[in-house]
């Protein structure tokens, strides 16, 4: 069998020229504004800082705007959340990202909360993903939505179909779940506590990598034909899953990197758009 390859970051690139066209045409209707995202960065973590860049990179090459804020590694709560209500009032910005993770000083839940529902394009607001939950409008958190996208675009099929997410957390696993969910799908979470992982992984019809553990889900567990959503990436330039083995058996995966990445930050800039869109248009 050969697999599809599920190729995350030509389908950015697809959608990036889209997206400019209609950052020109809104642009024009709106006096030459732009949509304008608002990155924040707590501390240096080399990491989060090259995440950042490409973020509001990936804004500049659509047309957009970004305004870039660096805070401190000694940065309060208080303070943060001071930031977010300043960005919450500015009628210039669009989109809020705070990068996880922050400091561990600070209550990263209370900042993300506060920021407002209309500026969550990143998606990570317990209001935004409690009515993205119950099928209201809302943005989606961007790695999870981010897939979405890019299996609806290879008509990966997920009504009726079993999904194993593999991981919990905040902003991957739990929203994952949610929009599988959604889409039809029946869903079992793993965790780190799961008693049979590999038994439950031998059941997916699509398997989700989201524990951040470098090829932590063996090649042995997943079966013939299935499709290997892999959102993990390492050092080690792997995935959360063992993918060479699987190269022949299953019936598409995401490469890493080139996958579920991408698509990310396509996803956090194209909800800025749509948010942008809603302001100025
Ligand atoms: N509030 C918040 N939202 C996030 O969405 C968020 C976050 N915090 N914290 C960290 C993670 C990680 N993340 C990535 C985005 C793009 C790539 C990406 O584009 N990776 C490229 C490779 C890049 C390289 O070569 O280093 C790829 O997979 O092809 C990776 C990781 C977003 N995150």
């Amino acid at each position: 069998m050969t697999a599809q390859i599920l190729d995350g970051k030509a389908l950015a690139q697809q959608f990036e020229e889209e997206m400019r066209e209609r950052v020109e045409a809104l642009k024009a209707k709106a006096g030459g504004r732009t949509p304008i995202l608002a990155t924040i960065l707590v501390g240096a973590d080399p990491a989060s800082a090259t995440y950042v860049k490409m973020k509001g990179n990936a804004c500049h090459r659509v047309g957009m705007e970004s305004v870039a804020i660096e805070l401190p590694e000694t940065t309060t709560t208080e303070q943060l959340l001071a930031k977010i209500d300043e960005l919450n009032n500015n009628p210039d910005v669009h989109g809020i990202l705070l990068q996880h993770p922050v400091p561990a000083q600070i209550d990263e839940r209370a900042c993300f909360d506060a920021i407002s529902l209309e500026k969550d394009v990143d998606g990570v607001t317990c209001l935004g993903f409690g009515r993205m939950s119950m099928g209201e409008a809302a943005y989606g958190c961007a790695t999870p939505k981010g897939i979405m996208r890019l299996l609806e675009h290879y008509q990966v099929k997920l009504e009726g179909k079993h999904a194993v997410v593999v991981g919990r957390s905040a902003i991957l696993g739990k929203p994952m779940a949610m929009m599988m969910l959604e889409a039809n799908a029946t869903v079992t979470i793993c965790h780190s506590r799961t008693q049979n992982l590999p038994e439950l992984i031998k059941q997916a019809d699509i398997v989700v990598g989201a524990v951040g553990k470098p090829e932590f889900i063996k090649a042995e567990w997943i079966k013939d034909g299935a499709v290997v959503v892999d959102a993990g990436y390492h050092p080690q330039k792997c995935g959360d899953i063992e993918l060479a083995p699987l190269l022949d058996r299953v019936s598409a995966y995401t490469p890493v990197p080139g996958g579920v990445g991408p698509m990310t930050i396509n996803t956090l800039i194209f909800q800025t758009l749509q948010s942008g869109e809603k302001a100025l248009g």
